[in-house]
């Protein structure tokens, strides 16, 4: 890839864009194209050709998307599916019609059946029944794939597809309705530890079973995608390594130095039992995470991202 290539980053002020903001700008690439979401409303068709008509970006990482964890799927489950759907479709058929070199679509996890085999390979897709709690989005996002692929076979897009675990990092959202597990438990855990609270509630049974990996790590594997891999097949990414919520909870008092107790709130769904995916795909592409998480939570912590969360909740996202 040429480091003057035009790259447009839909999403750059989200935990990934700005990610994969800063992994762009780190490997030299010197001339990329950003709107907010009030500068261009990527659910607007006629926008969204202007835009491309204007910019005529030569690269796409579509990383726009209403995005949110347990609760803000399953309550804003219109929203979670017509935004996705009309984000996806517009910028990725501008791409087309403005002969985009690449495009690079952010799917999620989430896209693979509720009890599919463990690890889950990507061919594991469409196989089963979704997970209720978030099945608007995960449809959004498996049409956005079959929509990348589709292109791919009757017009020839080199449009490419990346699937990632649950992601964390400097940019993350913190409320706590809508934030996802990790950002919610380094919140509720700092808090309480502050306050000397007594008690600590973290949503369901603690027994679902999760895999995280850190957002500069998932910034570098597409920027290796976008330099090495053509293909039409999805790719996984995440560390290969699961924990359940109840360890996730205990490692998140041990580093915020919490001595309470943790109550579990047996009324809030657990969702998905398990969805850790086989990664031998990326890794036979040659790439491998290299954030452990307690290493990358400690990061988080000591960020100056972090002392945002301390802010009240109506503050945040
Ligand atoms: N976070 C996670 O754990 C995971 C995320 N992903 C995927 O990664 C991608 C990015 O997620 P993440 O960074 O966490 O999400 P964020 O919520 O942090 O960021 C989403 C971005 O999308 C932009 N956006 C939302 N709606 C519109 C719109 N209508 N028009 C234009 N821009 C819009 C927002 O722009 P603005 O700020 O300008 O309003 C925002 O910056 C998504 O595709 C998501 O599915 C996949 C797996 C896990
Ligand atoms: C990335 C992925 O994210 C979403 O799926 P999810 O992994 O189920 O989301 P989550 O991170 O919000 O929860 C993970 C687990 O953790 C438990 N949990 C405990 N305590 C809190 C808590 O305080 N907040 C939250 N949010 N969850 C909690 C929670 O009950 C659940 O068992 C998808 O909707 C979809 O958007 C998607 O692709």
């Amino acid at each position: 890839m040429d480091y003057n290539a035009k790259i447009y980053v839909a999403g750059h002020r989200g935990m990934v864009g700005a990610a994969l903001v800063r992994r762009l700008r780190r490997a030299g690439f010197n001339n990329l194209v950003v709107r907010t979401s009030a500068e261009l409303d990527l659910r607007n068709q006629a926008a969204v050709a202007d835009f491309f008509a204007d910019e005529q970006p030569e690269y796409v990482l579509l990383a726009a998307a209403r995005v949110g964890g347990i609760h803000a799927n399953n309550t804003f489950r219109a929203d979670f599916l017509y935004d996705n759907l009309m984000i996806q479709s517009n910028v990725v058929q501008q791409s087309h019609v403005h002969g985009v070199r690449k495009l690079l679509f952010l799917g999620s996890s989430c896209i693979y059946p509720r009890l599919a085999p463990q690890p889950i390979r990507e061919e594991h897709l469409l196989t089963g029944p979704l997970e209720p709690t978030n099945e608007p989005y995960a449809i959004a996002k498996i049409a956005g794939l079959k929509l990348c692929e589709a292109y791919r076979s009757q017009h020839g897009s080199n449009f490419i597809t990346v699937m990632p675990t649950n992601l964390y990092g400097p940019g993350d959202n913190y409320n706590l309705e809508t934030s996802h597990v990790l950002p919610a438990l380094l919140r509720k855990f700092s808090e309480a530890a502050a306050q000397a609270a007594p008690a600590v509630t973290v949503w369901g049974t603690g027994t679902p079973r999760r895999e995280f990996l850190h957002v500069d790590d998932l910034a570098d594997a597409c920027l290796h995608l976008l330099r090495h891999y053509d293909g039409a097949q999805p790719v996984n990414v995440g560390t290969g390594k699961d924990i359940t919520i109840q360890e996730l909870a205990d490692l998140v008092a041990e580093l915020t130095g919490y001595p309470g107790e943790v109550v579990f709130d047996f009324a809030r769904p657990d969702g998905t039992p398990r969805k850790l995916l086989d990664v031998s795909r990326l890794h036979g592409l040659g790439w491998h995470h290299r954030i452990g998480l307690r290493e990358g939570l400690q990061q988080v912590l000591t960020s100056a991202d972090w002392l945002h969360a301390t802010q009240p909740v109506a503050a945040l996202h």
